[in-house]
C-alpha cells in the first residue's frame, strides 16, 4: 500500500488565451507524505498558484489529477484549506465569526454548540488571536487577519493546509513571528502543509522539502531539495549554521543560476 498521503500525478494545465492554448504546467509529480512541509518556490508566473488552485480543487488540471488518501480530488473541499496572501476574511464578521462559519460548515452534525464554541476558542488560541475574538477584519492589523485565516483554515482539521505566499504581505518581524507560530502549530498538530512562497529564508527555515519549479510556459518541477535540518528550529541559531547556509545557497544557485528568467539572463550578460 502507497505511504503517500498526497500525490500530484502528471499534472498539466492549459489555459486557453486570445493567442491560442497557453500550456502553464507540463506533467507536475509529486508526492507527499502525512506531515510533510513542502514549499513551491520559483519565478513569478511559473504556475505555482496554479499547482495549488489544482490541488485545492478550485481549478481542473487538463491532464492527470490530484489524489489525496486514494481519493481522485476534483472540488474544493474542507480537507484542504486553503490560506492566501491576502486575507479572506468577510469583513463583517468578527474573528471569532469567521472561524465558527467554517466550523459550523465541517462539525455542525457532529458538535453540539459548546464543543463548537470550544473549539473555535482552541484554534483562535493557537494563533494567539483569543484576546480579539469581537474584532472585526478592519480593526485588526494585516498579521492578526493572517492569524485568523490560519485559525479559520486549522479549524476544518484539515489533511493538508494549502498556503498561497500566506505571509507574503507582511512586515519581516510579523512574518518571523507567524513563521514561528506556523512551525509550532505544525509540530504539535502535525498537518501535512503546501506553501508558495518567494523567501528563499523561509522555504528553508519551514521546509522538510522545497520543491523548485523551472519557468514556464510548461514549466515543471525542477529539483527537490531535502532540507533535513532538526526540528525545532531556531532561526537565530540556523543564521551561522552550515548547512542551513548550503541549503539557501542551493535554493539560489537553483533559482539565479540554473532557472534564472531570460530578463535576469540578459541583465547580466550586458553588465
Ligand atoms: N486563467 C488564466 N488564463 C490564462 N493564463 C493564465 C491563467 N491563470 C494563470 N495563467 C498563466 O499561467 C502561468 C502560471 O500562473 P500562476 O499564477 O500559477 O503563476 P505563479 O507562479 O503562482 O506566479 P506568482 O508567483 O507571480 O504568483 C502564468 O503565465 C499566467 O499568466
Amino acid at each position: 500500500m502507497s505511504q503517500h498521503h498526497l500525490l500530484i500525478d502528471h499534472v498539466s494545465k492549459v489555459f486557453p488565451t486570445a493567442n491560442g492554448e497557453f500550456e502553464a504546467l507540463k506533467d507536475v509529480n509529486l508526492k507527499i507524505n502525512k506531515g510533510e512541509f513542502v514549499s513551491l518556490i520559483g519565478h513569478s508566473g511559473c504556475g505555482k498558484s496554479t499547482v495549488l488552485n489544482i490541488v485545492a480543487g478550485l481549478q481542473q488540471a487538463s491532464k492527470g489529477g490530484v489524489i489525496l488518501e486514494g481519493k481522485e480530488v476534483n472540488e474544493p473541499g474542507p480537507e484542504r484549506a486553503v490560506v492566501f496572501q491576502n486575507h479572506s476574511l468577510l469583513p463583517w464578521l468578527s474573528a471569532y465569526q469567521n472561524v465558527e462559519l467554517a466550523v459550523q460548515q465541517v462539525f455542525k452534525k457532529s458538535m453540539s454548540k459548546s464543543q463548537m464554541h470550544d473549539w473555535i476558542m482552541y484554534n483562535l488560541k493557537l494563533v494567539h488571536m483569543e484576546h480579539a475574538k469581537d474584532k472585526k477584519p478592519n480593526e485588526i492589523s494585516g498579521g492578526m487577519k493572517q492569524r485568523v485565516g490560519i485559525a479559520r483554515a486549522l479549524s476544518m482539521e484539515p489533511e493538508i493546509l494549502l498556503m498561497d505566499e500566506p505571509f507574503g504581505a507582511l512586515d519581516a518581524l510579523t512574518r518571523s513571528h507567524l513563521q514561528d507560530s506556523l512551525m509550532d502549530i505544525q509540530r504539535d498538530l502535525k498537518n501535512s502543509v503546501i506553501m508558495i512562497t518567494h523567501d528563499v529564508d523561509e522555504a528553508v527555515l519551514l521546509s522538510d522539502r522545497i520543491v523548485m519549479m523551472t519557468n514556464g510556459p510548461s514549466a515543471t518541477i525542477g529539483e527537490i531539495l531535502e532540507v533535513d535540518l532538526p526540528r525545532p528550529r531556531n532561526r537565530l541559531e540556523l543564521a551561522n549554521d552550515a548547512r542551513y547556509n548550503h541549503f539557501r545557497a542551493e535554493v539560489l544557485t537553483f533559482l539565479h543560476d540554473r532557472h534564472s528568467l531570460p530578463s535576469e539572463s540578459k541583465l547580466s550578460a550586458s553588465a
